[in-house]
């Protein structure tokens, strides 16, 4: 979906004479297959393949190739042992974190789409990582409720948040007691492809349809976080945008 709607940001910004939509477009791609797709595990690749086959144009929803590596990287820079992943669909980056967590790491993956899960599943187990992963069929808030009635709370290092946007505030209480203090709370989609930073009076009734509500729910996320002194914030423009957030308190 992501994907579409920046198409669609990007010949909306062509049409209004901008030229901007095919130059973002064309480094996109140019970024994607100089640095990332060389580098990109082969099953992560076989994944996101089977997830175009089966879902088409939704399979958009798995992170890109350069943000997928760029999790990585920070997750070992971390020395991580225990994440939580809140929206799988198909489990690129649940793959992508699997991968670069040590052997006795784990992630709890929590999604109720277990169809798309097991979608990916053949690919996370060829990987040879699927021993480092906890699926959990289920709301997001409601895992996470039992999480913190188990005592598991500050057990976290890393939370990697990547489903539904109206949640994220809510999300973000649950996970700042879940996560560490100097652990690192990261919210996908954040930029919602550049759509956040329009007033209202840019957008045509059709193009707010396209859009949805996210776009204001992520605004208000965003504003949010920017003053919210539990956490440092860097939002980085890498993918739909990826806010991270490392707690203080
Ligand atoms: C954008 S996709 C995740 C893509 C994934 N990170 C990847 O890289 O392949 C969003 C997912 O969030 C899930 N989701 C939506 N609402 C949820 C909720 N309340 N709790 C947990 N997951 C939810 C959807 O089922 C969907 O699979």
């Amino acid at each position: 979906m992501t994907m579409i709607l920046k198409l669609f940001c990007c010949d909306k910004m062509e049409k209004d004479g901008e030229g901007g939509g095919q130059r973002w477009r064309r480094m996109e791609r140019y970024l994607l297959e100089t640095s990332a797709y060389p580098r990109e595990h082969e099953q992560l690749k076989e994944l996101r393949k089977a997830s175009v086959e089966k879902y088409q144009h939704q399979s958009v929803m798995n992170v890109p190739a350069d943000e997928g590596q760029f999790l990585s990287m920070l997750l070992k820079l971390m020395n991580a042992k225990k994440t939580i992943e809140v929206g799988v669909f198909t489990g690129y980056s649940l793959l992508a974190t699997a991968l670069a967590l040590a052997n006795d790491g784990k992630v709890i993956a929590i999604d109720p789409d277990r169809e798309a899960y097991e979608t990916g599943l053949p690919y996370i187990q060829k990987a040879g990582v699927a021993h480092k992963i906890q699926y959990i069929d289920s709301d997001a808030m409601t895992a996470m409720k039992e999480f913190l009635d188990n005592g598991e709370e500050g057990t976290f290092d890393f939370a990697f948040v990547d489903a539904d946007k109206e949640n994220y505030i809510n999300y973000h209480e649950q996970l700042l007691k879940l996560v560490r203090v100097g652990g690192i709370i990261a919210y996908d989609n954040t930029l919602w492809s550049g759509t956040v930073a329009l007033v209202d009076e840019e957008l045509s009734q059709e193009w707010k349809e396209q859009i949805g509500e996210n776009r204001v729910f992520l605004r208000n996320l965003n504003n949010f976080l920017a003053a919210d002194s539990r956490i440092e914030l860097a939002q980085l423009s890498i993918g739909d945008g990826l806010s991270l957030c490392r707690r203080l308190k």
